[in-house]
């Protein structure tokens, strides 16, 4: 089975091009947002939203027809129109390393988007490598109350200290002890995440000196 490689991409100033305007792009368009990406959207036509969009954020929208230059130093690129005869030809234009989803044929998209949830730093992306988008939404929807707001809190508070840890210190065993520590849900649901530490830390690391 050829399966699908999941990966955290760096988007920010990277040129992605959508193609088409109706909901689909737009929902597309709304989960690049927040990643810095150079957005340029390419329609005649677009949703209420994505016009709200085009002039709040900071997106570029050609308001035409495609054309094949719209592609130029395009990293990742949406072929998102309701005609499939285009999509196609969008991906068959388009470099051969240049990542083309095409949203009405997975089979010959290079790469497709996951329904996510988001708390912060912690990205939960599910994917059923298209056999039901509608289930991974399902799926996302049941992971919010598990992993509700107060994971954003403890996501940053874990990043900070996990810094602090790799440059204090320096011994494996027990820089594993205290991030592995640090995880648990007992440690999560303490009311003062800064106190629970620095307790953490003492039994852990002056138990060994
Ligand atoms: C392959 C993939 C490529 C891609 O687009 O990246 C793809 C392809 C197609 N989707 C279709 C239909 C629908 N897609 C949704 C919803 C979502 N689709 C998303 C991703 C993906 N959709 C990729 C696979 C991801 C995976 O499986 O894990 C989500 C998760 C993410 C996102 O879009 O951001 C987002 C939910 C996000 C959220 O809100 O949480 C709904 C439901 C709805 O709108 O509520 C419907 C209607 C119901 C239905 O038809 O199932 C069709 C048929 C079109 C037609 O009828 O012509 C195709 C084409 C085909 O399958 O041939
Ligand atoms: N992958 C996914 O998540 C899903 C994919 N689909 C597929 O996606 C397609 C698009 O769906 P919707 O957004 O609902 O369609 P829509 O009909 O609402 O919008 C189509 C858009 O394409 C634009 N367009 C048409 N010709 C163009 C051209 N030459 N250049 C630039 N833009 C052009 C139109 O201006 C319009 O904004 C559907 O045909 C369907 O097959 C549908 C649902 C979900």
């Amino acid at each position: 089975m050829n399966s699908y490689y999941p990966i955290m991409i760096k988007l920010e100033g990277k040129k992605v091009v959508v193609i088409g305007g109706g909901k689909v792009a737009e929902r597309k368009v709304i989960g690049l947002l927040e990643t810095g990406a150079q957005i340029i959207l390419v329609t005649p036509e677009a949703t209420p939203e994505l016009q709200r969009i085009t002039q709040e954020e900071q997106i570029t929208w050609y308001k035409r027809d495609f054309l094949e230059t719209d592609l130029k130093g395009a990293f990742m690129i949406y072929a998102a129109t309701n005609d499939s005869q285009l999509n196609q030809h969008i991906k068959n234009v388009a470099q051969p390393h240049q990542l083309v989803t095409i949203v009405d044929d997975p089979k010959n998209s290079d790469f497709h988007v996951p329904a996510r949830l988001q708390r912060g730093k912690l990205t939960i992306a599910v994917s059923t490598s298209g056999a039901n988008p509608t289930l991974a939404k399902k799926i996302c929807k049941q992971l919010e109350q598990q992993f509700d707001e107060k994971y954003e809190d403890y996501l940053e508070f874990l990043f900070l200290k996990r810094q602090w840890i790799l440059k204090e210190i320096k011994e494996p065993i027990l820089r594993r002890k205290l991030l592995t520590a640090m995880a648990a849900e007992e440690f999560m649901n303490n009311d003062d995440l800064e106190e629970a530490f620095w307790r953490l830390y003492k039994q852990i690391c002056k138990a060994d000196t």
